[in-house]
């Protein structure tokens, strides 16, 4: 594995409480050598939790994880010098300027104080280095952020939801400087649920749902020939009846905002030609390009589906020829 960042074999991971609550699920994650790596998921699907592992804030309760061939959490010591993190909103001095935040934190982890001059520059903070930390926007305090982790020279950047509660603005800024730290040789991997957002910059990404990997690859691996989909407009009365028919000619077909999307690689003419042999006129009929956010919606979808009919089946109150 030694072309993975990152990987993990049935990695797991449970909370106790009032009940055990699965976090992360026997996850097998790939982060390849260089670029960014977009980590998906929505809200509560155990990002974190990974991330958490990952850094050996909390133990795993099995699987395995090599972050560049070592064995983490027990080699972490030879490797952690490699990898730079932000999990959470670090803590810097209000009073004291960019600069100087991170002048104290070089002395503190041993760094020469001229690379301060240096992540300054990489994160697009030169201009205001002199400015007290207080007066800098929220999209400045999370370069700040990355410009300590850069300090000691990572080869590998994680970030857990670096872009949360900032402005578009913000949301850019932090883009731009992730795809530069990747474009210079790192390894980023980012953690997200705003999907647009990271297809932009990602080269690979992983999906998770319910702490499990939905799918891996290249973003145009994942959409693949979904990247097509036919948009048909009818009659509102008509969305269902259209929607067997095209289901029954062996199309996948879902509804979306009283349209019906036809996936695949579908040629237009074909689904007009059964629409209409049925008595079903389409009002408008076009190709769409998919975006990930909509094959994430259902793939997370399908694998809640598919959840659900599995517990449904061991309680037997299913469909059981579903
Ligand atoms: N310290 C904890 N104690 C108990 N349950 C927890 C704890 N941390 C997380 N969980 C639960 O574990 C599951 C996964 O949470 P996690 O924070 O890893 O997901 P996430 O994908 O990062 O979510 P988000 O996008 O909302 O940050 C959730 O059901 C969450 O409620």
């Amino acid at each position: 594995m030694s072309d993975c960042a990152i990987s993990t074999d049935g990695l797991r991971k449970s909370y106790r409480g009032v009940r055990r609550r699965v976090a992360v699920d026997g996850l097998d994650l790939r982060v390849p050598v260089g670029g960014v790596h977009g980590f998906l998921g929505p809200n509560g699907s155990g990002k974190t939790t990974t991330i958490r592992m990952l850094l050996g804030l909390i133990r795993p309760d099995d699987g395995e994880i090599r972050i560049f061939g070592h064995e983490v959490p027990a080699a972490l010591p030879d490797v952690i010098a490699r990898v730079g993190a932000i999990v959470e909103s670090p803590k810097f001095f209000p009073n004291f300027t960019g600069r100087q935040n991170l002048e104290l934190l070089a002395s503190a982890i041993g760094t020469k104080r001229r690379r301060v001059s240096k992540v300054l520059a990489e994160t697009g903070l030169a201009d205001r280095a002199g400015d007290r930390f207080a007066t800098y926007s929220l999209g400045m305090k999370q370069r700040l952020a990355i410009a300590a982790t850069l300090l000691k020279e990572p080869d590998l950047l994680i970030f857990d939801e670096p872009t949360n509660g900032l402005d578009p603005a913000g949301i850019h800024e932090i883009r731009t400087t992730m795809r530069r730290l990747a474009d210079e040789g790192r390894t980023v991997l980012v953690s997200s649920h705003i999907l647009a957002e990271v297809e932009q910059i990602a080269d690979t990404v992983s999906i998770i749902g319910r702490g499990r990997l939905i799918a891996s690859g290249s973003v145009a691996e994942i959409i693949g020939d979904r990247a097509e989909s036919v948009r048909v407009v009818l009659r509102p009365d008509e969305g269902e009846s259209a929607k067997g028919v095209l289901t029954a000619a062996g199309l996948t077909v879902r509804l979306d905002h009283g349209d019906l999307l036809v996936d695949g690689a579908t040629d237009p003419a074909d689904v007009n030609r059964l629409l209409a042999e049925q008595g079903l006129y389409a009002r408008e009929l076009g190709g769409v390009r998919v975006g990930l956010e909509s094959v994430f919606l259902e793939l997370t979808h399908d694998a809640e589906l598919g959840r659900t009919r599995r517990r449904d089946r061991r309680h037997g109150t299913g469909d059981e020829a579903a």
